[in-house]
């Protein structure tokens, strides 16, 4: 590992180290790396199969939740969601395995998957997955993200973190990871990210935010 001379990194949750990391079912491939704050580009986490089905199971949500509730109206996040929980699906058990072990964290910290849809012109604007520390929500905040992109966008849709002119584009089955638990409260102002508007086809992904505590 090499060390700058004046700092030492923080200690990281995600602590995969080499090419490839190995879940129960899997063999998932680091592609790439942001070191600090961490975020790690990661290939091959679902096959088509599994994109299709989870998109499938959101279909299905976002269908009903259009006739019983009024649908949330924000500038921030123009995209059509939905939280995949209490489903009994053995690919959604699956994934939701495999994505607790990609990120080290027990899936009872886990809110459930979150699939959103973005169709053309839409965007999720800069924004942090952790609440505001003063917020009541931050006594059990959120201190990691997995997205997991479910589809291929034909133009646009990539997951951008403004503050380190850096970006990832959508690729099917493929996922990216960060993390926000640092001492250090700059670093994880530094995750701050968006989803940039889709130009052309639509975009399809699955978020785990994980919580430091279990959800009660
Ligand atoms: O759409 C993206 O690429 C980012 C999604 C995101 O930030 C989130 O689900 O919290
Ligand atoms: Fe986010």
């Amino acid at each position: 590992m090499v060390m700058n001379d004046t700092s030492m990194k923080e200690a990281t949750i995600f602590n995969h180290v080499g090419n490839k990391l190995k879940t129960e079912d899997r063999e998932i491939h680091i592609i790439a790396r942001y070191e600090e704050p961490l975020i790690v580009v990661l290939g091959s986490v679902l096959d088509d199969e599994e994109c299709d089905a989870l998109i499938q199971l959101a279909k299905d949500r976002l269908q009903r939740s259009k006739i019983g509730m009024t649908k949330e109206v924000s500038d921030i996040r123009t995209s059509s969601g939905a939280f995949l929980t209490d489903i009994n699906n053995e690919i959604l058990k699956r994934v939701e395995k495999r994505v607790s072990s990609i990120m080290g964290i027990p899936i009872e910290h886990g809110e459930g998957l979150h699939i959103l849809n973005y169709k053309p012109g839409q965007e999720y604007k800069a924004h942090y997955d952790y609440f505001a520390p003063a917020s009541k929500a931050a006594s059990n905040n959120r201190i990691a993200t997995l997205v997991l992109y479910l589809n291929d966008v034909e133009e646009g849709g990539s997951t951008y973190f403004p503050k380190l002119n850096f970006s990832v584009s959508p690729q099917k089955g493929m996922a990216v990871y960060f993390e926000y638990f640092y001492n250090d409260q700059t670093l994880n102002e530094l995750t701050l990210h968006g989803g940039a508007p889709v130009e052309k086809g639509e975009k399809w992904i699955a978020t785990q935010w994980m919580r430091k505590q279990k959800i009660t």
